[in-house]
């Protein structure tokens, strides 16, 4: 059984609704904390049942460390925000199936009665619909290498300049354009932070050569910038950068060869659009003799100890006055 959280009007159509599970409804009617989780990582970052073990993981991590997880995807045509395991167990079993969906792909999902397997512009504006202010994933989209030319620039940059949603990931592959992807983030007003460290991370590694406007050194430090831009209403989101820790970092030349055939492969296959991030993370997987898949679900429950931590350290700012509770 589920909540909806939808409105119809007498005079008009009615409105989409969104499923929120029971258990993300109550946390969020007692501004308890909640972490928004992704699904298209789930359906087309990982392969069966790895995704399923990282899925129930990461969900774990978010419990253990005081917050309620709240993964979203869309169910036949209805977007959910929170998932039984049933239902998580389903969607890491379709995998591709689940038609990746971005912010574009929403309303087409939803009117044909599909099912999406949200990225993280599509993730963002559903927790943000449903009052969610934090959300983990493991790294976000951005500028393509060659991006200038080709204008490949990924909905999470734009969707990160419009919603007010903080997105802890451990900063963008290497497959992408670094430098133009924050020179980006910087023009749609995205507020950027890398978590102890000075320099923006390159997801499998801990450095890209990019320093970071701004650094935090502890969740509570997370939860006051995040205050900030509520109590401001400033609508933009917050970026939160995680290094890969330390332990897990695969040697970042080897990944780096590998990205460089993979980036060869696709051109010479003329992979392009959506098909080129899930291309390159599998041919990344398979060059690296699946170390890069082991780093990646590292990283990813890092991620959300750390989200959850911050999730609680704004629900008590929140609790106590200190913060802006609309969200
Ligand atoms: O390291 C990763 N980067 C990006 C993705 C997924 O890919 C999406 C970006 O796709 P595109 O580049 O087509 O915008 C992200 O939102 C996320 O869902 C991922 O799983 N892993």
């Amino acid at each position: 059984m589920s909540s909806s959280s939808s409105s119809s009007s007498s005079t008009g159509p009615p409105m989409s609704s969104v499923a929120v599970s029971p258990e993300v409804a109550a946390a969020l009617a007692r501004g308890g904390a909640v972490v928004a989780l992704e699904s298209t990582i789930i359906c087309h970052g990982m392969p069966y049942p790895k995704n399923l073990q990282t899925a129930m993981e990461v969900e774990a991590v978010v419990r253990e460390n005081g917050a309620v997880p709240a993964t979203i995807a869309i169910l036949d045509g209805v977007p959910h925000v929170g998932l039984s395991s049933e239902q998580l167990k389903s969607l890491a079993i379709s995998g591709r199936q689940f038609q990746k969906t971005a912010r574009r792909d929403i309303a087409h999902v939803v009117a044909s009665g599909g099912n999406g397997a949200t990225t993280v512009s599509a993730t963002m504006f559903f927790a943000h619909k449903v009052g969610i202010p934090i959300f983990v994933t493991g790294g976000i989209g951005g500028v393509h290498r060659n991006g200038e030319q080709t204008m490949d620039i990924s909905s999470d940059l734009t969707e990160l300049g419009k919603t007010p949603v903080t997105v802890i990931s451990a900063g963008v592959k290497s497959i992408l354009d670094i430098p133009r992807t924050l020179e980006y983030l910087e023009t749609q007003g995205v507020t950027v932070a890398a978590y102890k460290t000075n320099e923006f991370p390159a997801f499998f590694t801990e450095v890209s050569g990019c320093k970071v406007p701004c650094r935090v050194d502890s969740p509570e430090e997370c939860a006051k910038i995040i205050c900030a831009n509520k109590n401001l209403h400033l609508g933009s989101g917050i970026l939160i950068a995680v290094p890969i820790p330390k332990e897990y970092a695969a040697s970042g030349n080897a990944i780096e060869s590998a990205i460089q055939k993979a980036l060869k492969e696709a051109e010479d296959k003329n992979i392009i659009g959506n098909a080129i991030t899930p291309f390159m993370l599998d041919r990344v997987k398979v060059l690296t003799g699946g170390s890069s898949l082991e780093a990646n679900i590292a990283l990813v429950k890092n991620n959300a100890l750390l989200g959850a931590k911050i999730a609680v350290a704004l629900s008590d700012l929140q609790q106590r006055g200190q913060c802006c509770t609309a969200a």
